[in-house]
């Protein structure tokens, strides 16, 4: 569902991802394992095209980013680390207009929007600003608006910093629910080895290049520790 090929991503001097080569099958919860400065949000860049790569290429559901970018785009959907809403729209208003630039039906739309928060429980909150709402539920907003397009591919930046436990546990058991359901991929990034643990399967960046590949279990014992954040740990500080 999706693949990158030699993945190269320099700034200036500083290579960011080096030769980095994935491929994630539909149906996966892969998480992104990486230490502050690993490169995760780089990739998570290039593959939504926000920066072009130096070298390699970027293939989404059959279509090459490079040559076919609108194509690609379609399949993905993204909660980056930073917020992107507008705080002076209500949260319907934030997601209509998500929902417009993907060429929703309204009817269609309306139904996606009041499923998704119902389901991350800020259905009540619908008409408010973004402006008046906590930082967990501005987060809740930026994850229903990934999905409202149904991309096959989910990728997701640090995706639970400032959720509570409870709704960090519904936002998990929601994307695994989907994974398992729609055979949506979903790209994990994260520094938290618990998060990892939950996951079908685990990529360990390190200085922009693939340290490990494999199920929590696996990779721990790839890094060559009794757990995966011994092994993480060992290999990564
Ligand atoms: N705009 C930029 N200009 C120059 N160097 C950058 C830029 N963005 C990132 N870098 C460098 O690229 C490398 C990868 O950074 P990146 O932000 O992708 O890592 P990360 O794994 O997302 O880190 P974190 O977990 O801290 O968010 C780091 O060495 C970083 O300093």
């Amino acid at each position: 569902m999706l693949r990158t090929i030699d993945l190269t991503k320099r700034y200036g001097t500083r290579t960011a991802l080096q030769s980095l080569s994935l491929h994630l099958p539909a149906g996966q919860f892969v998480a992104l394992l990486g230490p502050n400065g690993a490169g995760k949000s780089t990739l998570f860049q290039v593959l939504t095209g926000m920066f072009a790569a130096d070298e390699g290429e970027v293939e989404v559901a059959g279509h090459s980013l490079r040559r076919s970018a609108t194509a690609a785009l379609r399949h993905i959907g993204v909660v980056f680390q930073q917020m992107s809403l507008d705080l002076d729209l209500s949260i319907r208003r934030n997601l209509l207009f998500q929902a417009d630039l993907h060429g929703l039906p309204r009817r269609l739309a309306t139904e996606r929007i009041a499923s998704a928060c119902e389901r991350l429980n800020i259905d009540a909150d619908l008409d408010r600003k973004v402006r008046e709402l906590s930082g967990g539920n501005r987060r809740k907003v930026e994850l229903a608006r990934a999905g409202l397009h149904r991309p096959a591919v989910l990728l997701m930046d640090e995706a639970t910093v400032g959720l509570d436990p409870k709704s960090r546990q519904d936002l998990l058991a929601a994307l695994h629910e989907d994974v398992r359901e729609r055979g949506v991929c979903v790209l994990w990034a994260t520094h938290r080895v618990e998060e990892a643990e939950e996951a079908d399967r685990v990529l360990v960046l390190h200085k922009g290049s693939l340290l490990a590949d494999g199920t929590p279990a696996d990779v721990g014992r790839q890094l060559g520790g009794a757990t995966l954040e011994a092994g993480f740990i060992a290999r990564t500080a």
